[in-house]
Formats: C-alpha cells, structure tokens, sequence
C-alpha cells in the first residue's frame, strides 16, 4: 500500500514516541466518543465498587480512532497493569498460555487485531476467558494428555477494525462491546489544541478547526497534519500557526478540503469516468486503481462512506451527487 498522509493507520515515518506522548491517559482527558467513554465510566465504577475485574471489552472501529489509547486509559483507570499484545504476534497456544499465566490478578490484556489470532489460540482463549482456566494439551501422541491451569481473573480488551471478521464464539465472550466513531470536527479541534500544547506550540482557533476539518475524523491523521504544518510555521518564523500557513502546508501535502487526497481522487475519479458513477463492483474499483479489494473497504472507503460521497448498494458503489459537487463536476446526462 502507498504511503499516504491522511491514513488513519501508524506510518512507518510516524514518530512512536510521539505518539506516546500524546496520548490522554485518564478517561476525563480523551477527548470525544462520549457513548463509549460513559458506558465504560460506569462499568468501571461497578467493577471497582465490587471489587472485580472489569468484564471482557472489545473496541472496534476505523485506524487511528483510539482503540489503543482507550485500551490503555481503562487499565490505568482500573489501577492495574496494562499487558499488550497482538493477534498475530501469538503464533502457538502456548504463546497465549505464558502470556496469561503471568498475569497479575485484575490486570487488563490488550490483544490488538484480536481478529487475526489463530484459530487454535482462540479456543484455548474461550475457557480462560469464561471461567478464568487453561485446558492445555502436552505431549503428543498417545502420550499427550490435558492439563488444567488455573489463571487470575483478568479484563480481556481486543481491538478490532473488522469486527465482522471476528468468530461468533469469541465476540460472544465480550461482555462490552463499543463501537469507535469517526470524530465531530469540534472533538477533533479539540484535539489539535491539546496536541499543540504538548508541542509547545500555539496555533489558531480557525486553524485549529481548518485541521480539524480535513482530518478525516480520525486524532491519529490530525496529529500528523499538525506536526507538519508546526514544521512549515516554524520555518516561516511565525510565533503562532495561522490559517493561511495551515491552508498552505495542506496544499503542499495535497490534502483536499474535504480532507481527501490522490488515491481518494483516483477511487472517485475512476468510478465517474469510467463507470459514469456506479454502480461499481468493489474488486472493479480496486482492479483500476490497483489496489486490494480489502484496503479500499478497509482503509479507504469508511470515510468516503462517511461523509456521504459514496453509498453502497447491492449492486455495488456509487458516487453521490455530493461528490459531483466536491469535484465542480455535473452527472452524466445532466
Ligand atoms: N480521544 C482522544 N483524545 C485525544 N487524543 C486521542 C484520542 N484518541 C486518539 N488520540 C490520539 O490519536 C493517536 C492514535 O490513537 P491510537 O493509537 O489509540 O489509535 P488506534 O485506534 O489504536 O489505531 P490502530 O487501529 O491503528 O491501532 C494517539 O497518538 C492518541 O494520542
Ligand atoms: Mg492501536
């Protein structure tokens, strides 16, 4: 996949400790998702009043939302240790078995892309995810046997973009599930504002909001358009990151002002001139731009979706006339 400015998925130029930096680690300081954070704030306070470990939570939605970030708030906020893995980084049940077993009573276990466990890891997960236990198989042969291993209690947190790929047996065992949203531009201001202070720069209210605007509704693309623009600001000498800089920096980065750019071009411009604007099948879009069929419904079709410049239908994607609009263009036979 290219390398693209305005994907909600870490970069490989994208700076870890950074983005450590910025993340909010208590409940009250992450910004948005107001469902998900008071369910979660409730749910917190039962577990902690009856002095249990938090149910089971999975976290799903686009790149770049949070999911890490809440995964992360909830243990803090619980006061126990926070373990992180991920679902193809466990290769073997007995990946799974050490990982759990070192637990601490409580603590919470992040299993990013919780999805792409492997099955066979999955069904030891089950029992230790209902009743706290390890049915593992030693040996092999007519010498292997089964031996039970008792395990703290512990909180389960998968994250998940897919979560239509996940097994019905272990979406069943998530006793909360919260959905991620694509942000409201006043949360992502918000956003902006909080990350600029911590790099100890100021910008703008109306730039703050240009970002925040042409972000996708995503914090992670956000962050990263504000760090390049503080770069073009810093260079021009300015003490404050104004709109006019923000407007060219985003020109200069080739994001549109929906927040767009080439390869989303490319998807909306092939679908009106080669189809006339649909319906187009999703492997047909993704044969002429040369993309998987899973990335564009992954990565770049969510916020087309979105924000309405594309809708499905049964017999595949349309353009909107929306989008019509967006590119100063009329509709065939209009
Ligand atoms: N609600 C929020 N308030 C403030 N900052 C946020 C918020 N959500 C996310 N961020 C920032 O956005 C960045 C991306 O968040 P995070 O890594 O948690 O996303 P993610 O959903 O786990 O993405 P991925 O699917 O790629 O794993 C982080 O650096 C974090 O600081
Ligand atoms: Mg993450």
């Amino acid at each position: 996949m290219e390398e693209r400015i305005v994907t909600g998925e870490l970069q490989e130029d994208d700076d870890t400790t950074i983005e450590l930096s910025l993340r909010p680690t208590k409940l009250n300081q992450y910004i948005g998702q107001h469902k998900v954070k008071d369910n979660l704030s409730i749910f917190i306070q039962a577990a902690k009043m009856r002095e249990e470990p938090l149910d089971h939570v999975l976290l799903y939605g686009p790149p770049g939302l949070g999911k890490t970030t809440l995964a992360a708030i909830i243990a803090n906020e619980m006061g126990v240790n926070f373990r992180s893995t991920s679902g193809p980084v466990i290769e073997r049940a007995g990946d799974l078995a050490a990982i759990l077993s070192s637990l601490e009573p409580g603590d919470v276990l992040f299993i990013d892309e919780v999805h792409r466990l492997p099955r066979s890891v999955e069904e030891v997960l089950y029992p230790a995810m209902e009743d706290f236990f390890l049915d593992i198989v030693i040996g092999n042969g007519p010498s292997a046997r089964s031996v039970r291993i008792d395990l703290p209690p512990f909180t389960l947190i998968g994250a998940t973009t897919r979560s239509g790929l996940l097994t019905a047996p272990l979406r069943d065992r998530f006793g909360v599930l919260s959905r991620l949203e694509f942000y409201e531009v006043k949360d992502l201001c918000s956003i902006v504002e909080r990350t600029a202070e911590i790099f100890n720069t100021t910008i703008t209210k109306e730039a703050a909001i240009e970002v925040a605007r042409r972000s996708r509704g995503t914090p992670r693309i956000a962050n990263r358009l504000l760090k390049r623009i503080r770069d073009i600001s810093q260079v021009k000498g300015e003490t404050e990151i104004s709109l006019q800089t923000t407007n060219i920096a985003l020109e200069m980065l080739q994001v549109d002002d929906a927040g767009l750019d080439h390869i989303d071009h490319k998807i909306l411009k092939g679908m009106i001139d080669g189809f006339q604007g649909g319906p187009v099948g999703l492997d047909t879009i993704a044969a002429t731009i040369g993309e998987e069929s899973q990335t564009i419904e992954d990565v770049y079709e969510p916020y087309l979706l979105q924000v309405g410049f594309i809708q499905r239908t049964p017999r595949g994607r349309i353009v909107t006339p929306k989008a019509y609009q967006h590119f100063g263009l009329k509709r065939h036979g209009e």
